[in-house]
C-alpha cells in the first residue's frame, strides 16, 4: 500500500520517525512524504494535511499518517476532505477499531501527546487492520458517505 505522511513543526520529529518506519515496512509500497521536513518550516497544520488528506481521497496513497501537536487539528482538516475519514488515536483499541467499525483511512497523532514508541508501535497494528466491506459496520459508514454526496 502507498502511505502518504505529513506534520507541522510540533509534530516533524515524530512524522519522520514513522515514515522511516513506514518506508521499512514490507506491507508499505511507498511513503509520500508531503512535509514539513524541518522544525524550522513553520506553514500551519491545515496546509499539510489537507495536501496529504487530498491524496487519499484521489486514491494516490492508500492511507495516511499526520501528526501536530495534539493530533486534533490535523485530524478536523483530513475530514473537511470529501471521501475521507480521519481520526486522531493515541491507544490500541481505537486505532483497531479506527480501521474496522469506521473505515478511516487516515490515522493523526499529536507529537505533544503520545510517545515515539508507542506511536511506532500503533502504526505497526494500524497496517495489519483492514475493513471489511461485508460486515455489519459498513452499512453505517455507508450513512457518511450519503450524506457527503448529498450535500
Ligand atoms: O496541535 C496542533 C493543532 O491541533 C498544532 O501543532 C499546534 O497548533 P496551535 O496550538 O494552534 O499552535
Amino acid at each position: 500500500m502507498t502511505v502518504a505522511v505529513a506534520a507541522d513543526n510540533a509534530g516533524v520529529d515524530l512524522k519522520n520517525l514513522l515514515a522511516r518506519q513506514l518506508d521499512g515496512d514490507p506491507r508499505v509500497g511507498e511513503v509520500l512524504d508531503h512535509g514539513v521536513h524541518d522544525a524550522s518550516d513553520d506553514r500551519a497544520y491545515p496546509r499539510l494535511g489537507l495536501a496529504a488528506a487530498e491524496t487519499v481521497a484521489r486514491g494516490e496513497a492508500d492511507r495516511a499518517v499526520l501528526v501536530c501537536g495534539t493530533g486534533i487539528g490535523m485530524c478536523v482538516a483530513a475530514n473537511k476532505v470529501e471521501g475521507v475519514r480521519a481520526t486522531v488515536a493515541h491507544d490500541s483499541y481505537s486505532v483497531e477499531r479506527s480501521v474496522l467499525s469506521n473505515n478511516c483511512q487516515v490515522l493523526t497523532m499529536g507529537a505533544r501527546v503520545i510517545g515515539p514508541e508507542l506511536a511506532k508501535r500503533l502504526v505497526d497494528e494500524w497496517l495489519g487492520h483492514s475493513f471489511d466491506p461485508s460486515s455489519a459496520s459498513a452499512g453505517k459508514v455507508a450513512h457518511i458517505t450519503d450524506y457527503e454526496r448529498r450535500h
